[in-house]
């Protein structure tokens, strides 16, 4: 992808797509549809394609994802590839489209084969797989022949680094949650791919739970029909490029004040740290002053960042300060009372860790949350959003946009769903799904910073949603820049994110003032 536009951004789920599809159905009929899916597809396998001389190795599964395997099988023959089509599929049942894009194929010489060949074609090398076994219509668990297909691929790309390419969506994963498609959670039956091409628009679950490890790179083809896309629209990726607010200007003739203040709040025996890593990353992301309040106040001085002041937490005010409450916070009756009195004052909240704990065990807490007409903005990760739900975390990961949508309409507050592809949503059901970020994130503190960070991004004026939007974005390129520096993902840590924060932030800034 080159530049991204909001087209590229703009999420679906399956059933409006389906709805596009029937409206459209009159104007481009679905044969047109499927032809278009396979040039497309082929055109794309051209450009991944190294070694020509090689097969390409196509698997068909039963519905129109495999007429679109069968329509790309023609289009690579016609441009004179040798195609091998596993066909798992049987013709005569296909839609009359499916059928029309298998005729033109076997009419171009591609060799098809059924699941039986499975074993000698697995001793080949390939150019390249395409996967079109399911798409949008996996509706069950996958056994028999087809987990065998999936399987086998699956090993035979890894072994021999052979490149995959999905249809529309890996075959196995739920387009809509991330999930796989399985009535065995200890079954993980699905289609690996390098990258997925998708169709008609994006896809939620392709971003979020277990959809950035089966689908790769996501390339959109809207096929001709133009889904309704606006800058109001409430399902979209989390990008920076299209963020339309900004961080207010620093004025030469500014000071410290300017830029606001932070109070943490948390820390108690044993846990001091995860709330200095937040103060940190509060300094670190430009708020003008950062104060620490701790329950277990062993410390009242940061020998590395003795810019941060603390603070006694029991009288603390709590007036015009941001307060992020929880990191560490532990769930003595100190931290429930000094919970209560944030929960019922007036300032604007970021809420984390035991902070959701306790109001998720406590109903004098949930009440305060639930009535608070101040701003606050919820950072929990999915076991934390489970107790405040009152459901299993299992539950939560199954939908994670069904969970955070249900968490923001509770609380009528900004809801951050941590985990690989996390979830923003607001109580007007706007939901973003994060972009950046990577498996480096998966360490002790790091959900300490994001809270950190969002503090000094209300601090610095910008209201809750764009905070969360903001912040999750920064703290997913902090660590992919961590990444590409080798500082990680393995062994990357938590207080190796602040100033690496700290550079995307100014770059942020810099590339907005740039661009207008
Ligand atoms: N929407 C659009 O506008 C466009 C859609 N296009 C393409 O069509 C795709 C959607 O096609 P689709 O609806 O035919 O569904 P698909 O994913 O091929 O699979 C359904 C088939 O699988 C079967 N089946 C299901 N589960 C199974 C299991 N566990 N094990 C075994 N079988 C199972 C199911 O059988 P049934 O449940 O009826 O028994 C049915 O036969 C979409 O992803 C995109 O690639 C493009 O052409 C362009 C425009
Ligand atoms: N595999 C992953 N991919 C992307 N981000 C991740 C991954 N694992 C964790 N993260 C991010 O790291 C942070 C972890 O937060 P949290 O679970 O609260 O950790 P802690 O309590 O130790 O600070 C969250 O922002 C989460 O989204
Ligand atoms: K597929």
């Amino acid at each position: 992808m080159n530049t991204i536009t909001l087209a590229d951004l703009h999420l679906l789920n399956i059933q409006t797509i389906r709805d596009l599809e029937a409206n459209t159905i009159n104007e481009i009929p679905h044969a047109n549809l499927i032809k278009k899916a396979g040039k497309a597809t082929a055109n794309l396998a051209k450009q991944l394609i190294k070694k020509k001389a090689l097969p390409a190795l196509i698997l068909a599964g039963p519905g129109n994802n495999g007429g679109d395997a069968c329509a790309t099988a023609a289009e690579l023959a016609k441009d004179g590839y040798s195609v091998i089509v596993i066909l798992c599929a049987d013709p005569e049942k296909y839609s009359a489209d499916g059928k029309k894009a298998f005729d033109k194929a076997l009419s171009r010489k591609v060799i098809f084969k059924n699941s039986d060949a499975l074993d000698d074609l697995l001793k080949l090398d390939f150019s390249i797989i395409i996967d079109g076994l399911f798409g949008i219509g996996l509706k069950r668990t996958i056994s028999g022949s087809y987990e065998k297909v999936i399987n086998g691929v699956n090993q035979l790309a890894h072994k021999k680094q052979i490149f995959i390419l999905s249809i529309d969506v890996p075959s196995g994963l739920n387009a809509d949650t991330g999930t796989l498609v399985t009535d065995d959670a200890d079954k993980n039956v699905a289609v690996k791919a390098d990258a997925t091409i998708t169709f008609i628009a994006n896809k939620p679950g392709l971003h979020t739970a277990d959809g950035k490890d089966y689908a790769g790179e996501v390339i959109v083809n809207d096929l001709g029909i133009q889904s309704p896309v606006t800058e109001e629209s409430k399902l979209l990726l989390n990008h920076a490029s299209r963020f339309n607010f900004q961080l207010p200007e620093r004025k030469q003739n500014s000071h410290k004040g300017s830029y606001g203040e932070v109070i943490v709040i948390g820390g108690d025996k044993g846990m001091l740290g995860a709330s200095v890593l937040a103060a940190r990353t509060a300094l670190y992301s430009g708020a003008g002053k950062v104060n620490v309040s701790l329950l277990h106040p062993a410390i009242d001085y940061d020998t590395l960042h003795p810019e941060i002041m603390y603070k006694d937490a029991q009288h603390l005010q709590m007036k015009e300060e941001i307060v992020v409450i929880g990191p560490g916070m532990g769930h003595s009756d100190i931290a429930k009372t000094i919970l209560s009195k944030a929960l019922s004052s007036e300032i604007s909240l970021v809420i984390d860790a035991d902070a959701l704990n306790l109001i998720a065990a406590n109903k004098e807490l949930n009440d305060l949350l639930m009535g608070r007409t101040a701003s606050s903005i919820l950072t929990p990760h999915p076991l934390e959003a489970a107790r405040l739900l009152h459901i299993s975390a299992k539950e939560v990961q199954q939908d994670r946009c069904k969970a955070a949508l249900l968490l923001a309409d509770k609380f009528k507050c900004v809801v951050v769903l941590k985990g690989s592809g996390t979830i923003i949503t607001d109580p007007e059901g706007r939901l973003r799904i994060n972009t950046t970020g990577n498996p480096g994130l998966a360490t002790g503190g790091s959900g300490d910073v994001l809270a950190g960070l969002c503090g000094a991004l209300l601090a610095q004026g910008l209201n809750s949603f764009e905070t969360a939007q903001l912040a999750v974005w920064l703290h997913g390129a902090a660590a992919d820049t961590l990444v590409e520096a080798g500082v990680g993902p393995i062994g990357m840590i938590a207080s190796e994110l602040p100033e690496a924060i700290r550079h995307c932030l100014n770059a942020f800034v810099d590339n907005q003032r740039l661009a207008n």
